[in-house]
């Protein structure tokens, strides 16, 4: 309950994700705690990249918000979730756990043109839920076997969408990129700003305090 006119609501972030709460930190705003949902990401039959993301990202808000309703220390705060889906045509890639996985998909996006689809939703005190998609082009050099072999000897692609992380080493695999960067990272942060701030949650507010 806010008890001054200073006081900024409540947000809490539905991820388990360290690069999310990072792009959130880096535009000044701390989450009150982390619900991270824990769901099945499996698409359905022939689900569509962008309908995945949002679903997804829908499914994570509600259940972190079913939690955060039940926790009388959190009730009525923002919930902000995110998914993100690295798709080649119609052909969704998977967050690979294995190397062999992982190598299929670098050697699906070299030399191509891939999208990264980022679904951030909002839940808002009054419990409605608000969405946004945003849409990345990225494209990658043609990487040989050994580029191939040592990206996967990093261990940068491991539970990542697509295989890779672009914020890490696969940054040198882009040749180029249209949309918004922090997109591919996990959460759009002009989107998600729009959408806090669209639905009363000031983020800009106390930026004179910062760097
Ligand atoms: C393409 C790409 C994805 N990723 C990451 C972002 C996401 O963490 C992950 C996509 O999986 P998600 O299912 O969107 O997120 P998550 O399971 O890691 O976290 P949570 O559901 O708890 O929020 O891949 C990068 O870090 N860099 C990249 O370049």
């Amino acid at each position: 309950m806010p008890s001054s006119r200073t006081e900024q609501p409540r947000l809490v972030l539905a991820s388990a994700s360290p690069r999310r709460l990072a792009l959130l930190n880096q535009i000044g705003v701390t989450p009150a705690r982390l619900v991270p949902a824990d769901m099945d990401e499996t698409p359905e039959k022939n689900e569509l990249p962008r309908s995945l993301a949002k679903r997804l990202a829908r499914n994570k808000a509600e259940i972190s918000h079913r939690a955060v309703e039940q926790d009388p220390e959190l009730k009525g705060a923002f919930v902000l979730a995110a998914d993100t889906v690295v798709a080649v045509g119609r052909r969704i890639l998977p967050k690979p756990e294995l190397s062999d996985e992982g190598a299929t998909c670098l050697r699906l996006l070299s030399g191509r043109a891939h999208r990264v689809f980022t679904a951030v939703c909002l839940i808002t005190p009054a419990g409605k839920c608000r969405q946004k998609l945003v849409e990345t082009r990225v494209r990658f050099k043609r990487l040989s076997r050994d580029e191939i072999e040592s990206y996967l000897a990093s261990g940068e692609w491991e539970g990542k969408a697509g295989g890779y992380a672009i914020q890490g080493r696969a940054g040198a695999f882009v040749t180029r990129l249209v949309g918004s960067y922090t997109n591919v990272v996990g959460l759009p942060l002009f989107e998600t700003v729009t959408l806090l701030e669209g639905n009363r949650f000031p983020v800009s507010h106390g930026w004179g305090e910062g760097l």
